[in-house]
């Protein structure tokens, strides 16, 4: 019988973590964590983190959480009635998307064109149950999850049913959302207030048409 820690060290990436209606692909740590710990150092330092806005019932509102967002091209991306424009690739990015794409190419070959960057600083900050469901990444879209530094809880919700999913992620865990997912499923970076240390995520999408910026 396979203890936690063996399955949590040894995860199958070929096994679907949801029941149905989406796929959800465990690749477990791709860094080793010395690696990792550089990475997390690199990122920590030189990301220009900025706090996001969202419009949100007519209000805007700062999160709590910082964000970076880099791709291809300088292009604007309309969410949640903020603009934001893509900064460009920066060398260690690069050789971190590489290593995503070669991690994930014999299950689900993806050439990502963006990455969107989440420092939470602690566990009091987390980001709400949502879908990565915009028009611009398509219906099917493949988005891989990274994660660096402090350990944190994962959750998936079935949008119909309410069916829950989760996991923790921990230093170079590398997950895949992809299939269905983003329309049947929300997920969330749930809080904790046992969290004392910063967790940095990037999330590899996808864009299908980029606008350039004028
Ligand atoms: O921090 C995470 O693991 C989730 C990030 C996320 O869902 C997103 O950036 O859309
Ligand atoms: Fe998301």
């Amino acid at each position: 019988m396979n203890t936690p820690d063996l399955f949590a060290s040894a995860p199958d990436p070929a096994a679907n973590l949801l029941p149905f209606d989406g796929i959800v692909n465990d690749y477990g740590a791709v860094f080793a964590p010395d690696e990792a710990d550089g990475l997390l150092r690199y990122l920590l330092d030189e990301i220009p983190w900025r706090h996001d806005e969202a419009v949100i019932y007519g209000r805007r509102i700062v999160t709590a959480r910082q964000v970076a967002w880099y791709g291809d091209a300088a292009f604007d991306y309309r969410y949640s009635g903020a603009t934001r424009t893509a900064l460009p690739w920066t060398d260690a990015l690069l050789a971190i998307k590489a290593r995503v794409e070669a991690a994930i190419a014999p299950i689900s070959p993806t050439r990502f064109n963006s990455c969107l960057l989440n420092l939470y600083t602690d566990g009091t900050q987390g980001m709400a149950w949502h879908s990565d469901d915009e028009a611009e990444l398509g219906p099917q879209t493949v988005i891989a999850s990274l994660s660096l530094g402090a350990t944190r809880k994962f959750a998936l919700r079935h949008r119909r049913s309410g069916e829950k999913r989760a996991l923790l992620l921990q230093h170079g865990q590398l997950i895949v959302m992809r299939g269905a997912t983003q329309t049947h499923w929300q997920h969330a970076l749930m809080k904790s207030a046992r969290v004392h240390a910063p967790r940095v995520n990037l999330t590899f999408r996808t864009f299908r048409s980029l606008s350039p910026s004028s």
